[in-house]
């Protein structure tokens, strides 16, 4: 287990610890403000780790690159507005895959590719329907605002029990596969538990704020300030946030935006799932392109 580990389980409970004195709007309005700094803090330099995997950072191919990404926002917005149950849909799976493959980034250098992406969609999968499952009314009112459909409390219950009993499948061959695992999946076992226990413990947003934050948007941001600038020193982390500003700014901008776009009846809760939803896409692709390139290096 690495250091950061630690500490993050020790600030998942402190938070939780937090949460006792905090009222219900409360807890809510500390997860957005958590999501609307740290969270998309995490994926304001997108542009410039791709102007990396492209040449050498140059200042035209970045302007290429934000016209690029704003398309795909854009065209992730529009299937969203022609289709907002299959847009979730997508994005969960999207989001579900993302979340994997940061977590059991560890195994990279042991199982063959398809392999790991596979497992990395059904842990994202069984981690978000855990969640789900201990808030199903809450997950039902925003999907019901989201997409003017209404799920079945039952059915989140089921696809919990279904990728639960995939990714242990395929755990169960893993360990029977490559034995070198063993020791890391203990511990993203340990993970799990812990974060049943703040999924079932906070609220639907606090929870998946903890999560969120501590578990993937910090690490993420490690890995990157590794990946752009070489190491992980105070200094190199300080320019990571320096050149993530501009970009985090713009994007909060952009939310604020769209919320006042958007029709006055709805939860910014949802206004922030659908602009995330947008948003995932390219960064999820970044990522992806990020964590494929440092295996090659
Ligand atoms: C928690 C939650 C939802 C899903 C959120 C997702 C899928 C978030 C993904 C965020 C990502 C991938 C951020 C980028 O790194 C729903 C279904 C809207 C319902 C209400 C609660």
């Amino acid at each position: 287990m690495s250091k950061y580990d630690s500490l993050a389980i020790v600030i998942s409970f402190y938070s939780l610890w937090i949460s006792s004195y905090l009222s219900d709007i409360y807890e809510v309005i500390l997860g957005i403000i958590l999501i609307l700094t740290f969270g998309i803090y995490h994926g304001a330099n997108d542009i410039l780790i791709s102007s990396k995997f492209l040449s050498n950072g140059k200042a035209k191919n970045s302007i290429t690159i934000l016209v690029f990404y704003v398309f795909q926002v854009l065209l992730a917005l529009l299937l969203f507005y022609l289709s907002p149950l299959l847009g979730l849909l997508l994005f969960i799976l999207a989001s579900s895959y993302h979340f994997g493959e940061q977590q059991l980034s560890f195994l990279k250098t042991i199982l063959p590719e398809t392999y790991l992406r596979i497992y990395a969609l059904s842990y994202g999968l069984m981690l978000f329907f855990l969640l789900f499952m201990m808030h199903p009314a809450e997950v039902v009112a925003i999907v019901k605002q989201i997409t003017f459909f209404t799920i079945d409390a039952q059915h989140i219950y089921y696809g919990f029990v279904i990728f639960m009993c995939v990714f242990l499948l395929f755990t169960f061959l893993v360990l029977i596969a490559y034995p070198k695992s063993r020791g890391s999946l203990f511990y993203q076992f340990l993970f799990l538990g812990v974060y049943a226990i703040i999924f079932k413990v906070s609220s639907l947003i606090w929870g998946f704020a903890i999560y969120f934050i501590v578990w993937h948007s910090i690490p993420s941001m490690q890995l990157q300030t590794i990946f752009i600038y070489g190491s992980l020193s105070r200094f190199h982390f300080f320019k990571y946030v320096k050149d993530a500003f501009l970009y985090w700014i713009l994007s909060v901008l952009a939310i604020g935006l769209f919320y006042y776009f958007q029709s006055t009846s709805k939860f910014f809760i949802t206004v922030i799932f659908s602009f995330f939803s947008a948003i995932t896409y390219p960064h999820a692709f970044v990522i992806f392109k990020m964590l494929q390139q440092k295996k090659t290096e």
